[in-house]
């Protein structure tokens, strides 16, 4: 299997395209996934506070580094965390951070810490925004992004005078029934990647009709369809399977592209089906 490529964020940093989904992998078994995951070629890994497995997922990824530390670095791994939305205000930010960091210390730096949702108000998201910066200034951290953020909540994070540090990313979830042009553009207008969640739609729509018969007329899976069509927007992606099988197909995307025509034909920018959550226009 070829190695996943990377794409540089706007602070000059790199993270690889597609990362393996950490949420409900279960404590117990956290830790050996993500070792599985990284042997077959998985670098990327995505988890939060609210998934309860961070140390785990640490865990996994130190296995793997310990094993061989001459061949298995930790800069070829990349290791995402978000902040809680009980967490947000400064002072609870402050020690939500430094407690994420504490339970992986020895990876030694978080690469991408994301604020998970904007679900608060306007303090408490600016007062975690400074509290990931300051962070960033003592090392802990690499980058900082946003997630589910709608344009209202990164122009008042942009337009803030106290934004030192610019979100690398915003991790939201879209699909080809979920396109939300505007975000997409506000994001690409201000050189802020966008990372998509849920990106299988948690299999409700392995079924579609259109879907299926793109899988019949490439070969792949439904999912290996639904995971190229993000890859094709230049989205980084996270699908999320606990089974090897699933990881390994779900990375074997990058032999075929799916023709201009093909993608025209399953984007749906009339719908708006989503499978998580949507706290993109909360007005809190
Ligand atoms: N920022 C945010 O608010 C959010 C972030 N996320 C992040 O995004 C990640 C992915 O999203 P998630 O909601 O988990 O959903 P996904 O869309 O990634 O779907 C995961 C589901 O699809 C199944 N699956 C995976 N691969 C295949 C396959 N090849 N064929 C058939 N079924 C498959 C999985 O089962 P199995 O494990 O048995 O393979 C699981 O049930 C999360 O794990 C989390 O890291 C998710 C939601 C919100
Ligand atoms: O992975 C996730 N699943 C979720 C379900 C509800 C709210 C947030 C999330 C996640 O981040």
């Amino acid at each position: 299997m070829p190695a996943i490529p990377s794409v540089t964020l706007n602070n000059g940093t790199k993270i690889p395209i597609l990362g393996l989904g950490c949420y409900l992998l279960g404590r117990n078994t956290t830790s050996e996934i993500v070792y599985n995951a990284i042997k077959l070629g998985y670098r990327h890994f995505d988890t939060a506070q609210m998934y309860g497995n961070e140390r785990e997922v640490g865990q996994g990824i130190m296995k793997w580094i310990n094993e061989n530390p001459q061949a298995n670095k930790r800069s070829d791994i990349y290791y995402t965390t978000k902040l809680l939305g009980e967490n947000q205000g400064y002072d609870s930010a402050k020690r939500a951070i430094r407690t994420s960091f504490q339970k992986v210390n020895q990876l030694e730096y978080i690469d991408l810490f994301l604020i998970h949702d904007p679900m608060t108000n306007k303090d408490k998201r600016l007062g975690a925004w400074k509290a990931l910066q300051e962070a960033v200034e003592e090392g802990l951290i690499k980058s900082i992004g946003i997630s589910s953020y709608g344009i209202r909540h990164m122009k008042e994070l942009l337009e803030w005078d106290g934004l030192t540090i610019k979100p690398v990313v915003n991790q939201i979830e879209l699909n080809p029934w979920l396109t939300r042009k505007e975000i997409v553009q506000y994001c690409k207008d201000h050189s802020i990647y966008l990372e998509t969640f849920s990106p299988l739609t948690k299999g409700f729509k392995f079924n579609d009709h259109q879907l299926q018969a793109l899988a019949t007329k490439y070969n792949k899976s439904p999912a290996q369809i639904l995971i190229k069509w993000n890859l094709q927007n230049d989205y980084i992606v996270i699908p999320k399977s606990s089974n090897l099988q699933r990881q390994l197909d779900n990375m074997n995307v990058f032999d075929f592209a799916i023709s201009d025509e093909d993608m025209k034909m399953i984007t749906h920018d009339e719908a708006y089906e989503y499978f998580d959550w949507d706290p993109t226009d909360y007005m809190g």
